[in-house]
């Protein structure tokens, strides 16, 4: 069922300007948005009924999957993706105006996504400056604001630039120019946001556990319910299922709504092998 747009209560990783704000604005350009410090904190609101989405992480292309989101969907949360954005992502160093002709700086902040994403750029130009790994890029820019005092740098985007009162010393600094992040609009209910700009093409999100008896070509079994069914996947992931070593599940995404027969055929058939299927619902993407 499709839910037009009122005014929502959102949570997102803040603070305001971090890169899942920019993407709550593009799905909620009028909603409530509220930050949160972590993304946990993100899923509990909207799990606990004190917001009506949370906007949260879930993959880059450069760094792959952000493990805290897909952990706490499958292990903690009974929530449903209801529209999934897809963002450019481009990374600055941010300073003072104050520093901006520091010689060196004492320490670089930023997520550790952002870290990573330019790690060949702060290898051959910031060599022996320590890392330090923040909450959010905005947060790191936030407090590289605060404390002029100190010569420090953040890595963020032009919008924390822009709010925070930073220089950017250095511009897009992130390794390969194609760096896209995944976000999720999560709610408590499965239904699906439509509302203007997204794309017409729609996803379901499966997060699949093998039966226990750990037979032979059993993960075969699964790719051929999709295969025969012509249902095409977009990603398949392992992660560890936490109960040991060698132990697994895996999100599939099938580019198919979930209330298509052929998707049906393929709940049971998945049954029948004796997988559990957890669905986090089928959604559009917003870019
Ligand atoms: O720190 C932010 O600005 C975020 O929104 C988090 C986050 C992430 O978790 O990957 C989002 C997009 C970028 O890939 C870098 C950081």
């Amino acid at each position: 069922m499709a839910e037009k747009s009122r005014q929502h209560q959102i949570s997102f990783l803040g603070p305001e300007a971090s890169f899942t704000h920019l993407a709550a604005l593009k799905v909620f350009p009028e909603g409530s948005l509220l930050p949160f410090t972590t993304i946990p904190e993100c899923i509990e609101a909207v799990a606990e009924d004190r917001v009506d989405y949370a906007v949260v992480p879930l993959e880059n292309a450069l760094e792959g999957s952000v493990p805290l989101t897909i952990d706490y969907l499958f292990h903690e949360a009974q929530l449903f993706v209801t529209a999934e954005v897809l963002s450019p992502i481009e990374q600055h160093l941010l300073v003072h105006p104050e520093n901006r002709y520091a010689e060196s700086f004492e320490a670089i902040y930023s997520h550790p996504h952002a870290l990573a994403q330019c790690h060949k750029f702060l290898f051959y130009t910031y060599k022996t400056t320590p890392l330090e790994q923040f909450s959010s890029t905005s947060a790191a820019a936030k407090m590289v604001s605060e404390l002029p005092e100190r010569p420090i740098a953040a890595i963020g985007n032009e919008f924390s630039a822009q709010k925070y009162g930073l220089d950017i010393l250095h511009r897009d600094i992130h390794d390969f120019h194609f760096n896209h992040t995944r976000f999720f609009v999560l709610s408590k209910t499965n239904h699906q946001l439509d509302t203007a700009g997204h794309d017409e093409t729609i996803k379901t999100t499966l997060m699949i556990s093998l039966p226990e008896d750990d037979r032979s070509g059993v993960l075969h079994q699964v790719l051929s319910v999709f295969a025969w069914r012509k249902l095409n996947l977009s990603k398949i992931e392992s992660r560890p299922l936490k109960t040991g070593l060698g132990n697994y599940f895996f999100i599939v995404d099938v580019l198919a709504e979930e209330s298509e027969p052929m998707m049906k055929g393929a709940y049971e058939e998945l049954a029948a092998i004796g997988c559990s299927v957890k669905t986090l619902g089928s959604y559009y993407t917003y870019k």
